[in-house]
């Protein structure tokens, strides 16, 4: 990276604020990262005291960050970027991001006029340590808003009539459920909420100085968009506030974005702080997944695998087909197409707690006892969830054997097959229930950080009887927010393939699927598909 860092080339910077860290990467004219920099929440702020960077309670099946812990995180990933090379921050001419889907920052009231007159000698966090009325936000791991997911879906109709509205039915992480429960449970505090942010418009509102738009992809991430008039639904607004419809759409702000929409220019707060251009742009911040889609430059033949914490697939679709499984967001690079994406919540965490329990917290150990055990796993099949599954909607470990019989364990080597090829199993099975069928000319385009482990993507390839690719930067989300800031600014001129044409090819094939893969696994699959259904409806 020495090589191509020169003081007076233009940047893109793009933000990534997950759930175990916050991301930073600067792009140059030729889109290749020059810088970055990060900031893991559990390890550099540990007086927050986070485990994998939230606060969960499995018996109430809830999860909450706290917002202070993000704000440092900014505080701290500038001046990383700046000990790792990026000295003049005058080079950046414009700035994305995107953030952790669903979950919502509750701003005090009083607080827009904190941010617009920020004062430059101090940390933010010094300064907003006072600004929100929930300290510790809810976030897209929780589960506990299941009463109010059913009287949404009652009010609107049916769980498949919201889906056709919002792209999804109603589901516990996300946001309108969120606000409706906290009007039920702590009126106090929403009353004196003055802003409801997502994740990624609290960050970007944190970059201009000022309370910025949700985004139409991000947006509908809530059960309160109406995916096919790009706008708030009324109906869906009314039903989470309890009929208080025009405070709830005052405190959202009524104006939706679409993602590559310029929403202003950078605060005075940087520009003084740390040598930012006055008129370094920003464009409107969105989801992770979303902005995973741009940064892995997906062909309408790719569908992307993201293995993080939370394990999502997700493909551009033109023609949406809701329905009560996985969801159908609007598209984050032209927001007359979508995208669709299905989410697992048990993702990296659980296979690091397979690998702590069967390999001696090592992933050589671990990738060493999954490749000895044949492809099937001797029909072996094994469900971990370490949290409450979104669908099936199920928490516990579940093993069976060749049989259909529930056992109570496997030999490490048999839970460590079953545990892999359990999570890509299901995922399997919700893509093709949501109509998206591979083919061996599919292209899977692997990122997040266990697709850098060459034994998980075998059996990702095999699962899915495809190809599999992986980039070189399994940081997709700070990179896909780093191409739209740049393509926000493009996008009269040329395309979005266009501008990232020569990304394409640095993807390289990771693995292959066996000869007998699809035998193995369409076989598997069916064995999945009623071991689930057993699983969710116990006689
Ligand atoms: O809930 C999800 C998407 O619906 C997750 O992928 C979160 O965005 C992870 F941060």
């Amino acid at each position: 990276m020495e090589s191509i860092k020169q003081s007076n080339q233009k940047l893109w910077l793009g933000f990534d604020l997950s759930t175990q860290q916050l991301k930073s990467i600067a792009i140059n004219e030729e889109l290749i990262i020059v810088y970055e920099a990060f900031v893991h929440f559990d390890n550099d702020l540990p007086e927050f005291r986070t485990n994998g960077g939230i606060y969960s309670d499995a018996k109430a099946h809830t999860a909450t960050a706290p917002v202070l812990m993000w704000i440092k995180a900014i505080d701290l990933i500038l001046d990383r970027l700046r000990l790792n090379g990026l000295i003049d921050f005058g080079q950046v001419i414009g700035i994305s991001g995107c953030g952790q889907q669903h979950g919502s920052v509750y701003w005090k009231h009083g607080s827009e006029r904190i941010l617009m007159n920020l004062d430059p000698t101090r940390f933010l966090h010094e300064q907003l340590n006072q600004c929100f009325t929930i300290k510790d936000s809810p976030i897209w791991i929780d589960s506990s808003t299941s009463v109010e997911c059913k009287e949404l879906e009652k009010s609107i109709g049916s769980a498949h009539r919201l889906a056709q509205l919002t792209g999804s039915r109603a589901y516990e992480r996300f946001t309108g459920n969120q606000i409706s429960k906290i009007i039920k449970h702590r009126y106090d505090a929403y009353s004196q909420t003055e802003r409801i942010s997502l994740v990624s418009s609290f960050l970007a509102s944190l970059f201009i100085g000022r309370y910025a738009p949700i985004d139409l992809s991000d947006g509908s991430g809530m059960n309160l968009l109406d995916i096919n008039r790009k706008q708030w639904s009324l109906d869906c607004i009314r039903a989470v506030s309890l009929n208080q419809e025009n405070d709830l759409m005052k405190k959202l702000g009524h104006e939706v974005v679409p993602t590559t929409q310029l929403i202003g220019t950078i605060s005075d707060y940087f520009v003084q702080r740390y040598g930012f251009d006055p008129d370094c742009y920003i464009t409107a911040f969105t989801g992770d997944n979303s902005a995973s889609l741009a940064g892995m430059c997906l062909g309408s033949n790719d569908i992307a695998v993201s293995l993080g914490t939370s394990d999502t697939i997700f493909f551009t679709l033109s023609s949406p087909k809701p329905s009560i499984e996985g969801h159908i967001l609007c598209n984050p690079i032209d927001h007359n197409l979508y995208m669709g994406m299905i989410v697992s919540k048990n993702g990296s965490r659980t296979r690091r707690r397979i690998r702590d329990d069967c390999a001696d917290s090592n992933w050589s150990k671990f990738n060493e006892l999954l490749d000895s055990v044949p492809r099937g796993n001797f029909g072996n099949i094994g469900f971990y969830f370490d949290f409450q599954e979104i669908s099936p909607t199920i928490i516990g470990d579940f093993r069976f054997n060749y049989y259909g019989n529930e056992v109570l364990n496997f030999a490490p080597e048999i839970e460590i097959r079953a545990c892999v090829e359990g999570q890509f199993l299901r995922l399997k099975i919700h893509t093709e229930n949501l109509g998206f069928k591979t083919d061996k000319s599919t292209r899977i385009l692997a990122t997040g950080g266990a697709s850098t482990n060459p034994s998980i993507i075998k059996v990702l390839a095999d699962v899915f009887n495809a190809t599999v690719f992986t980039d070189s930067m399994p940081n997709s989300g700070a990179l896909g927010s780093a191409l739209l800031a740049k393509y926000s600014q493009e996008k009269s001129i040329k395309s979005f393939d266009e501008m990232v044409e020569k990304l394409r090819a640095t993807f390289k094939i990771a693995a292959k699927p066996s000869l007998d893969a699809n035998d193995i696994y369409s076989a598997l699959a069916v064995k999945y598909r009623q071991l689930e259904d057993r699983l969710t409806r116990p006689i």
